[in-house]
């Protein structure tokens, strides 16, 4: 199968379990958030997919091949991360980090070939930084290594992209345009699972979305089957409401000309979520 799936898993951290019971499946071709407080143990279960914590019990799997033993050069062709450990800055430049993304896809001490540079230049193309793909990362601010980041797990090409916080550290314009970026490579049939802490982006741009809370996973669903008064005040004690925007009359059956002064991709129509403060 595409996508990944984890059943059963269960993660001890410092004597305690900190992931306990979760059964969890990411398909091709949609954007799962990843949502719950601090400490409810999100990191931890992106952890056990791209292999930097072991399980205690059960079974992670991504595209069919099961992560804990399939070699880790197999697992980089599939799956693609990127992390908050992934920030360690190092003496490269932007487009030779971006690089090490073909790694997996190349033989051993083998040059990159033409089609590499296209796929390298088209993830920084994506995340905006061919302007900067001859600076060293060690000058770029946390936004603009962020995206740099996001760009070497797009020129892995994988199966599945995992992203710990991906909005984290970006100006308003870029958050809106990696959730965009996000969206748009999931139409094209990328299993996409986030975590993300602005449940507004959550509800606006996943198509589902797993609630974490003390380790366990207390709903899964769309935004609107998810976020309810009861469960933003019980898990995120917090006061909200989730609103659907109808699309207007005038939307509809109107002459092409006229759709363009809709927002684009949709957004006239996604699930808008009132925040008003602790609960
Ligand atoms: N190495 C460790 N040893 C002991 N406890 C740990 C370790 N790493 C994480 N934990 C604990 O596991 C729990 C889950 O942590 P995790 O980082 O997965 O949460 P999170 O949901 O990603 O939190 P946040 O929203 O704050 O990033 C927390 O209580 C954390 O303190």
């Amino acid at each position: 199968m595409t996508g990944a799936s984890i059943r059963g898993l269960r993660v001890d951290l410092g004597g305690r379990s900190v992931v306990s019971d979760v059964d969890l499946e990411v398909a091709a071709g949609e954007v799962l958030g990843l949502v719950g407080p601090n400490g409810s143990g999100k990191t931890t279960l992106l952890r056990t997919l791209y292999r930097s914590i072991r399980p205690a019990a059960g079974a992670v799997d991504v595209a069919g091949l099961p992560v804990a033993s399939t070699p880790r050069r197999r697992m980089a062709r599939t799956l693609a991360a990127t992390t908050q450990e992934s920030e360690n800055r190092v003496a490269l430049t932007v487009r030779e980090v971006v690089e090490q993304g073909r790694v997996p896809h190349l033989g051993l001490l083998e040059p990159m070939r033409t089609e590499d540079r296209d796929i390298v230049a088209e993830a920084l193309a994506a995340t905006e930084m061919q302007q900067w793909q001859h600076r060293d990362v060690r000058t770029l601010s946390g936004g603009e290594l962020q995206r740099v980041m996001i760009a070497r797990a797009l020129a892995q090409h994988p199966e599945v992209l995992v992203l710990d916080e991906p909005t984290n550290h970006l100006d308003l314009r870029h958050q809106f345009g990696v959730l965009e970026l996000l969206r748009k490579l999931a139409s094209e049939g990328l299993a996409v699972l986030l975590t993300l802490h602005d449940l507004r982006h959550a509800a606006e741009y996943c198509d589902r979305l797993a609630v974490l809370d003390a380790g366990r996973v207390v709903a899964v669903g769309t935004p609107v089957e998810v976020l309810d008064e009861q469960l933003l005040a019980e898990v995120f004690g917090v006061r909200g409401r989730l609103r659907v925007p109808e699309a207007s009359p005038e939307s509809v059956g109107q002459a092409p000309e006229a759709a363009t002064t809709e927002p684009p991709n949709g957004a006239a129509t996604r699930p808008v979520l009132d925040l008003h403060g602790t609960a």
